[in-house]
């Protein structure tokens, strides 16, 4: 935790819609004029695509289990977690990206598959945004989630999941339906040891429900959209939540336990606005006053 150089962490599983969320997260910083230096968990993979292909390869000739990308094995947690320390110590560290497909070829020059080079975060961020598979992870060897100051978990019900999985990696990312549903099962025990974990150690979960049926995620031809969902909003601490006030701003919203309340699908953005404004806001004014600078109000009136 840096009261200085926040760090905000949005963590969920491939395909759970961490970079849906984090569409949102940009509109807040650019209203709120938020420069955020943005990490994507991909990038802390420890292989580029053909290594990861080979590793996979002599472990199956092996007769041993392949390495997923839902684990330590495969993932740099020291690094993602050193990454972490230096930018709460003093706003710096070094960022790259992992190619998934050609439109991310365009956007970064790197052929699918590979990485991009590291480089410096440029100076004068206001805090670290990172989004990915493992921004609250804990291991006996590395602990990324004590340095969070606001963790947010997505996580659909699995089904929902491996149905956002599905679609995007065949649309996108031009994968069968046959090899997704073999990554999933292959990538179950990590999931099951390194994700799930995650959601305890987070402090708000959201949790997209289907109102639809999604018994057979592998047959289904296309993905729930918002208004055939429900989202449980579970707050870890629901101590300062202004729960009257949120229930009062969203139509059709409900309390289901003393900290959760329920909106429908279509309202997950107003929510995450309504919840996260006013913490991004209050993390960035502790963090202008910790360094000196006026408090946020002050700025925006100078
Ligand atoms: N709330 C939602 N309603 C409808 N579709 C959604 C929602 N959230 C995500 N999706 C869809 O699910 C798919 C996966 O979403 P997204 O790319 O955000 O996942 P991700 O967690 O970033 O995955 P990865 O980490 O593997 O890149 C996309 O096709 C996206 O449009
Ligand atoms: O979404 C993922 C993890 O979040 C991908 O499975 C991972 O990044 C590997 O990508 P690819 O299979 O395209 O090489």
């Amino acid at each position: 935790m840096s009261r200085k150089h926040p760090i905000i962490a949005i963590t969920g599983s491939s395909g759970a819609g961490t970079s849906t969320v984090t569409e949102t997260f940009q509109q807040i910083f650019t209203r709120e004029s938020i420069t955020a230096a943005i990490v994507h968990g991909d990038s802390f993979h420890r292989y580029d695509r053909a290594e990861m292909r080979t590793i996979h390869n002599t472990a199956i000739e092996q007769g041993k289990n392949p390495p997923s990308h839902f684990g330590p094995e495969a993932n740099d947690f020291a690094a993602l977690e050193a990454l972490f320390a230096d930018y709460g110590a003093n706003a710096s560290g070094k960022v790259r990206s992992y190619v998934h497909d050609a439109e991310e070829e365009r956007q970064f020059g790197c052929p699918p598959g590979t990485f991009t080079p590291w480089e410096d975060i440029e100076a004068g961020t206001d805090l670290l945004y990172y989004e990915g598979l493992h921004g609250a992870v804990r291991t006996e060897e590395v602990d990324v989630a004590r340095h969070v100051d606001l963790c947010i978990g997505v996580v659909p019900i699995i089904n929902l999941e491996w149905i956002q999985k599905i679609h995007r990696d065949r649309s996108a990312r031009g994968y069968s339906t046959e090899a997704v549903t073999d990554m999933i099962l292959r990538r179950m025990p990590d999931y099951v040891n390194y994700i799930c974990p995650q959601f305890n150690n987070t402090d708000i979960n959201f949790q997209r429900v289907p109102m639809v049926d999604t018994s057979n995620p592998f047959i289904a031809r296309w993905i729930p959209t918002p208004d055939e969902s429900m989202t449980v909003i579970r707050f870890a601490n629901p101590r300062g939540i202004d729960f009257p006030y949120l229930s009062a701003m969203i139509p059709g919203s409900f309390m289901s336990r003393a900290n959760s309340i329920v909106v429908p699908g279509g309202k997950t953005e107003l929510a995450m606005q309504l919840i996260f404004t006013p913490m991004i806001w209050r993390l960035i004014d502790n963090s202008r006053k910790a360094r000196g600078l006026p408090g946020l109000d002050r700025r925006d009136h100078s």
